[in-house]
């Protein structure tokens, strides 16, 4: 089975180093999927933008893992805001690549609106049914960023025609399936709820000794841990404030980790500035450590190092930081709001707390650190809880599901589709053969009679309306120009349908129903036959072509379908295909016309005593043959009468 995925990450490469402003959950979440899906038997690509000119196009990361770096936009590092406008770059990137592979990926899963926004596409082009993880939504963010958001004013109306083409949603939490309800209506079964996890090689407890040692941080003081991208929707000013509540601050030390620089270079960043300058304006700053940016194996460390972690974010789509505390041991605290209130049970692993609001953080701080007990309660409770249900295995196992749900769901689809054309062929064949025995006499007399018509200097006019149409053009140009038979002459055919001018005009002026007979009347001559095209036989057109044939004395051969309609009552020769399929009709008619062009031309080459006048058609009227000398009476019409096309 072709298990070979597109993990679609416009701004957020697993590569990436994390911490600064636009690396962080989106990358691990990429990257640790990816790593999981392989390990279920997947080929994973994981399509990035190029923001580095150094970066080769493709790097296999891990084994059945593959970055590919997409060239959309300069390759340089942009903010993720200035992104939008290289997305259809993005989409035509893929589609080439794509187009190179032997085997097509099964799936797409985006990542954040605008790799949305690009599945959505390629599935428009491609037929490849997608999957997509917001990780944040724009009507969300408005609401808490409001004009401080710079994202492009089209990002929720892409997210709402992303989330309509979507195969299925990833809601993060609970909180996640309820603003896509709220705020985008999306109710139908597509959402699925998928959390985000942690890998326990990874993450696990350390001795809280051993790793401050290592970190240099004190033996003894307790200590609060801060870590994540360090802009201010993730609060970390709420923390420091939180400091100036607690009454025993100087045995306390908070920990600051993440952010754009390393700790030697962090006064380069402005964001770092600030926060500063409010814990020296509070009187916390020597409680405070600002660690930097710091590697990812470094991070167990200082989770295991400290005696709570807090996370008071404004909003969070998930927030993986909670898990990844826990996992090596450490209680959090964490504001109540979206993945936090479901990671973090309160009371069992942790505590809630409401977001921007410093003074209950304190007081939720002071009670776990002062409550030794209550810390290793909240510590194994923690430990049980994310391996239990947040490792990345559990995640793409849960992911597995989803996406095999989707591609049975479609290759049922595909197969159905497939058996509605393979019923459709089916379906023509057996109304090909019934109209094989049902039509082969008829046949043969109108064939016969066609080409007595010619041989004895008369002409054929054809109609017929939409497909007949196009089919009465067909057969005047198989009969006109050449169909099987070399070195022939042209035969007088005239379809009635070719002449747009005066079509449009008559029934523009006068009326549909007789643009036909008009015609008729103008061409037609004893002698002449009327070929009339129609599936229902109830085509006013038709049948008033034909009156007025009958009035001149020429033949009406009709070829139908169905029950042959009013034409049958009046035709001389009725085709009638046993059908009451119009498209299966139409197969029938076409094959019919062929057929009649062959007879006739047999007709004309292998009779010896014409033969060579069939080549030299005209033939001088009187030496040949007339039609009802050969055909008698065709379905009681008599087409004896001589005359050509100026009568
Ligand atoms: O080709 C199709 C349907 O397959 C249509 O264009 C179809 O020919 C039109 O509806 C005609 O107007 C039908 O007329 P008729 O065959 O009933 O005389
Ligand atoms: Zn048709």
């Amino acid at each position: 089975m072709n298990k070979t995925i597109a993990l679609i990450s416009e701004h957020a490469s697993p590569l990436a180093t994390l911490g600064g402003v636009d690396s962080g959950g989106q990358n691990i979440y990429v990257g640790e999927l990816a790593r999981q899906l392989a390990s279920l038997g997947y080929q994973v690509d994981i399509f990035t933008r190029r923001d580095n000119e150094k970066l080769p196009i493709e790097v296999q990361w891990l084994p059945g893992v593959r970055v590919i770096h997409v060239d959309a936009g300069p390759a340089k590092q942009l903010p993720k805001e200035a992104l939008f406008p290289f997305m259809d770059a993005f989409v035509a990137f893929m589609e080439m690549y794509m187009a190179r592979l032997s085997e097509p990926y099964r799936l797409l899963h985006a990542n954040f609106w605008m790799s949305g926004y690009v599945a959505m596409k390629l599935k428009e082009r491609l037929g490849i049914p997608f999957v997509i993880t917001f990780h944040a939504l724009g009507k969300v963010r408005l609401m808490h960023q409001g004009d401080a958001d710079r994202f492009p004013k089209e990002r929720c109306e892409v997210e709402l025609k992303t989330m309509e083409k979507a195969d299925a949603i990833i809601a993060e939490c609970p909180q996640d399936q309820a603003d896509l309800e709220q705020f985008y209506h999306i109710g139908n079964g597509k959402i699925r709820m998928i959390p985000c996890g942690f890998s326990p090689h990874e993450f696990h407890p350390i001795d809280k000794a051993y790793a401050r040692m290592l970190l240099d941080l004190h033996p003894t003081r307790k200590i609060i841990l801060q870590l994540g991208r360090m802009v201010p929707r993730k609060g970390v000013d709420n923390v420091i404030q939180s400091l100036a509540y607690l009454s025993d601050r100087y045995d306390t030390q908070l920990v600051i980790v993440g952010g754009e620089q390393d700790k030697a270079n962090l006064t380069a960043d402005p964001e770092y500035q600030r926060l500063m300058e409010l814990a020296t304006s509070l009187g916390v700053a020597n409680a405070i450590s600002f660690e930097g940016r710091k590697s990812r194996e470094q991070l167990k460390y200082f989770y295991s190092a400290a005696d709570v972690f807090v996370s008071t974010p404004w909003y969070e789509p998930f927030g993986i930081t909670p898990l990844e505390a826990m996992a090596c041991g450490t209680p959090v605290i964490g504001a109540k709001v979206g993945g936090i209130q479901y990671s973090v049970a309160h009371g069992k692993t942790g505590f809630l707390v409401p977001p921007k609001d410093p003074e209950a953080l304190a007081h939720k701080l002071e009670f776990l650190l002062t409550h030794e007990d209550l810390r290793v309660y909240m510590r194994r409770n923690g430990l049980r809880r994310v391996n239990e249900y947040f490792t990345w295995e559990k995640v793409a196992l849960q992911m597995d599901e989803v996406y095999r749900s989707i591609t049975d769901r479609h290759n049922g689809l595909v197969n159905h589709d497939r058996q509605v054309i393979l019923d459709a062929f089916e379906d023509a064949a057996s109304v090909f053969r019934r109209s094989g025995s049902a039509l082969a006499d008829t046949l043969l007399t109108a064939g016969e009679t066609l080409a007595d018509t010619f041989l004895n200097g008369g002409k054929v006019l054809v109609c017929g309306n939409g497909g007949s149409a196009a089919e009465s053009l067909h057969f005047s140009a198989e009969l006109l120009g050449r169909f099987e038979l070399p070195n022939r002459v042209g035969l007088p055919v005239i379809s009635l349908m070719a002449d747009t001018a005066m079509l449009t005009a008559w029934s523009n002026d006068i009326g549909f129903d007789d643009i036909f007979a008009r015609q008729v009347e103008a061409y037609g001559r004893p002698g002449d036959v009327l070929l009339c095209l129609s599936t229902s036989g109830n085509s006013k057109n038709i049948l008033q072509a034909m009156d007025k044939a009958k009035q001149l004395g020429m033949v009406c051969v009709t070829i139908l379908g169905k029950d042959g309609g009013m034409a049958v009552t009046k035709g001389d020769i009725n085709l009638v295909v046993p059908s009451e399929n119009t498209q299966r009709i139409q197969e029938v008619h076409l094959h019919v016309i062929h057929l009649l062009c062959s007879l006739v031309e047999r007709k004309l080459a292998d009779l010896p005593e014409i033969g060579q006048a069939a080549l030299n058609y005209p033939p001088p009227v009187g030496s040949l043959v007339t039609p009802h000398q050969h055909n008698g009476k065709t379905n009681g019409h008599h087409v004896g009468q001589k005359s050509s096309i100026l009568g």
